[in-house]
């Protein structure tokens, strides 16, 4: 009997996954309403988040609603039940051509200011900056990170295995990480007993004090940290690293997250671009200035703004940039047909798909003849880096995995309330001049104190208590449920782990570890740990931080399963309710040009099942609903039938898509639902739709790939006409007409 309403939020989001929401949530929605669950959407596109924060320029009949500081507040409570599908989290660039891309469809919105000079440009300049980058997962994110590859997934992986460059033992590729000057050795942390309130500062060398942040008040129990990259040191590095790539004849490329660190990460990318191209910017520092580059936003931002010079300026200038790569490393490609390199813009290259990518593919990486070749993988902070430069050492003695026979490592994240390194941009700083920066407390107390130089990037990062025990209890659960072995990824040589290490030390006795496997290793330990076990066919729960949780559960499923999107990725919120994010990938941009160019999406909503039936297996137990209990165990049957029959969609058009892939799984779902005797009403509703969808099976999936091979045009990338997208999204009649008498 349903007792409360049974209500799950649907996100709608941005590129690929927008385009698989226009065929998939009428069939969602289809199935749910049978069942007494209402499925809502709410968007929190970066095209929806740039509207609903500027009403004020808009016309009445354009505003929106701000969905996300809705879903936030939501998030808090323990009704919560939603369903996350990956987003943009935009660079400059990107909010660049979303905000063109509005005004281009009658949205008055002001320009990005890059250089505001009014207070006007100053107030709009700080909400486009509220809506860029990683803007929207940390503010849904109230709970820790419970992320893995379900069984039918893995033996999926098992019996289809992806395909593995081979690794040569003599293989160049390397990672590159600083050994001074970073953030790693300069971190500095503490815990505070008591609450209190904090304020950062900076004292210049005569003395004069400016306040950085006024107010930054801590919770009982709270862990923070704060560390600086030296400018110095970073450039002395980089300019290293580029000799040492040309000698070793290896690509040179750059890993970053420049999302998610979406104030310090740009700054190093900036770096990198002037040391890279220094010839450039040295040769042409006025004209830059004039033009207003901003190197943050890579050597693109270059391209772009010399664009209307005279005709022979411009041709010097790209004439210099050409010279560039006579004398420094082949830089890696994104795009070697077009000339894109890893330095054009901050969002192309994202670490954590960037690096299990390139170790998938032997190591290597694209040069500007759209070859494979070796590369110095440069991560310039020394915190993380040390996983990936050890898994290519495995891989280098041991030969690339072998998807058939490997174990898997799923990740238990500390993610709650904008934990560590991912809370950070409110509290990171580019230095303007030399002096100290220190963290006071109420009482006059320094807690943390740097000695800076003018340019250095320097950071706060804070770690609540009340996450942080539900982070250990979710681990041994995890440990417990699927009896394995849960190492802490935790290093002795980091200030701010050693005080973590004392907090799993004080609250892991609260739990009953009896027989559970649990341990405390470096990052690199815990990888060599884990990656001798996975060989082995061996599972190993990685028990990681914020970032880790991040990179592991790109790299562990990369590696095992080919692709993030095939994970299972649940926030168990501390408030009781549940967020169900889709994969743990992205909504690579590639998708949505094959679609515009070929009317194929191969886009994988694999992600999306597995979090809809988490979600109905949730509201079943918060909202005592029976029905949607059994939607959920008949969607799992379903999706690993789906599995088993390999209707995942193909990459290449005309054969089976994401379109054909959602029909197979309503075929299976409506098949096992008909099938079932737990709920006799369910059984006989879907009995009629499993006979028609069984019936026209092969007439169904020829009008759905008959659509295929021709150019489609949605007017609009970022926000695309809604009733064109569904008109190419659902080309079947027959499958419209089976789904809408449900
Ligand atoms: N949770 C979130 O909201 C996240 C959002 N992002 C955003 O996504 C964008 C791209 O980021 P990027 O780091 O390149 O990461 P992606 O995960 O999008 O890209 C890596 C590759 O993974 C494959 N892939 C990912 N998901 C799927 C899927 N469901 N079906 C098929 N293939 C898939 C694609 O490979 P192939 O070439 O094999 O098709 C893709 O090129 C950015 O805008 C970023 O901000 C990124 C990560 C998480
Ligand atoms: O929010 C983002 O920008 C990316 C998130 C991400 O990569 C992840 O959670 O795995
Ligand atoms: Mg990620």
């Amino acid at each position: 009997m349903t007792t409360k309403t049974s209500k799950i939020i649907y996100t709608e989001t941005d590129e690929a996954p927008a385009l698989a929401t226009h065929s998939l949530l009428p069939i969602i929605q289809a199935f749910a309403n049978a069942s007494d669950v209402a499925v809502e959407t709410r968007d929190i596109s970066l095209a929806g988040r740039v509207i609903a924060n500027f009403p004020e320029y808009l016309k009445e009949e354009q505003r929106i609603a701000d969905a996300l500081a809705e879903l936030g507040e939501l998030a808090k409570s323990p009704e919560a039940n939603i369903i996350k599908l990956p987003n943009i989290s935009a660079s400059v660039p990107q909010l660049q051509a979303v905000i063109a891309e509005l005004q281009a469809q009658d949205y008055a919105l002001p320009d990005y200011p890059e250089n505001a000079s009014t207070d006007e440009e100053a107030k709009v300049k700080a909400t486009y900056d509220k809506i860029k980058g990683s803007a929207v997962n940390p503010v849904l994110r109230e709970g820790n990170s419970d992320r893995r590859a379900p069984g039918s997934v893995k033996q999926y992986a098992r019996t289809n295995p992806h395909s593995m460059g081979a690794w040569a033992s003599d293989s160049k590729s390397h990672v590159a990480a600083m050994t001074e000057g970073d953030f790693f050795g300069s971190e500095q942390s503490v815990t505070v007993e008591k609450a209190t309130d904090t304020r950062i500062e900076h004292v210049a060398q005569n003395g004069s004090i400016t306040v950085l942040k006024t107010s930054q008040p801590l919770l009982d129990g709270e862990v923070i940290d704060a560390s600086k990259m030296s400018v110095a040191a970073l450039r002395t590095f980089l300019e290293a690293q580029m000799v040492e790539a040309k000698e070793q004849g290896v690509l040179f490329s750059l890993h970053l997250k420049a999302t998610m660190m979406k104030v310090s990460d740009p700054i190093i990318f900036g770096h990198v671009v002037t040391v890279y191209y220094k010839d450039v910017f040295e040769k042409h520092a006025a004209v830059f200035a004039e033009l207003g580059v901003d190197v943050n936003n890579g050597i693109g931002d270059v391209y772009a703004k010399i664009a209307n010079l005279p005709a022979e300026q411009k041709a010097q200038i790209e004439a210099d940039i050409m010279a560039v790569y006579d004398t420094r490393p082949a830089l890696a490609m994104v795009d070697s047909d077009k000339g894109i390199t890893n330095l054009h813009v901050p969002s192309d290259v994202i670490v954590d798909a960037s690096m299990p990518a390139c170790i998938r593919s032997s190591g290597q990486m694209w040069n500007a003849e759209g070859q494979l070749q070796d590369t110095k993988a440069t991560i310039p902070d020394r915190c993380y880096a040390g996983v990936f430069q050890t898994t290519i050492e495995f891989c280098k003695e041991n030969g690339a995995f072998d998807p058939t026979t490997m174990g898997s490592v799923p990740n238990v994240g500390l993610m709650a309330q904008k934990a560590e390194e991912y809370g950070s941009h409110d509290k990171t700083f580019e230095i303007a001049e030399a002096g100290t920066v220190r963290v006071v407390d109420s009482n006059g107390n320094t807690l943390l104190e740097h000695s800076v130089e003018k340019g250095d990037i320097w950071r706060m990062c804070q770690a609540k208590d009340l996450p942080i025990q539900d982070w250990v209890k979710l681990a041994v659960n995890r440990a417990r449920a699927s009896q394995t072995p849960a190492i802490f990824w935790l290093n002795e040589e980091r200030a701010h782990d050693r005080e973590i290490i004392k907090k799993v030390n004080a609250y892991l006795p609260q739990h009953d570890t009896t027989g559970l496997d649990i341990q405390i290793m470096s990052p690199v330990e815990a990888t060599k740990f884990s990656l001798d076990r996975i060989k082995q066919g061996l599972d190993t729960i990685s028990v990681t931080g914020n970032v880790l949780r991040d990179y592991n559960t790109d790299l562990f499923p990369i590696l095992e399963l080919g692709t993030s999107a095939k994970m299972l990725s649940i926030v168990p919120l501390m408030n009781g309710g549940g967020l169900f994010e889709t994969g743990a990938g992205g909504s690579a941009p590639k998708h949505v040009q094959q679609f515009e160019k070929e009317n194929h999406l191969r886009w994988d909503s694999l992600g999306e099942f597995l979090a809809l039936a988490a979600s109905f297996e949730h509201l079943s137990v918060t909202t005592d609903n029976a029905k949607a209990k059994v939607l959920g165990q008949t969607l799992d049957l379903a999706t690993a039938k789906f599995l088993q029959e390999n209707k995942s969609p193909s990459r290449r058009v005309n054969e089976l898509d994401n379109r054909g892939s959602h029909f197979y799984l309503t075929l299976f779902w409506a098949q096992e639902l008909a099938a079932q005797n737990d709920d006799t009403a369910l059984k006989a509703k879907f009995a009629t739709p499993a006979k028609l969808l069984t019936e026209n099976e092969a007439k169904i999936v020829a009008e759905l790939n008959d659509a295929q091979g021709v150019s489609v045009d949605v007017k609009g990338y970022f926000k695309a006409d809604a009733t064109l997208v569904s008109k190419a999204m659902r080309p079947s009649n027959t499958l419209n007409e089976i789904i809408s008498n449900i």
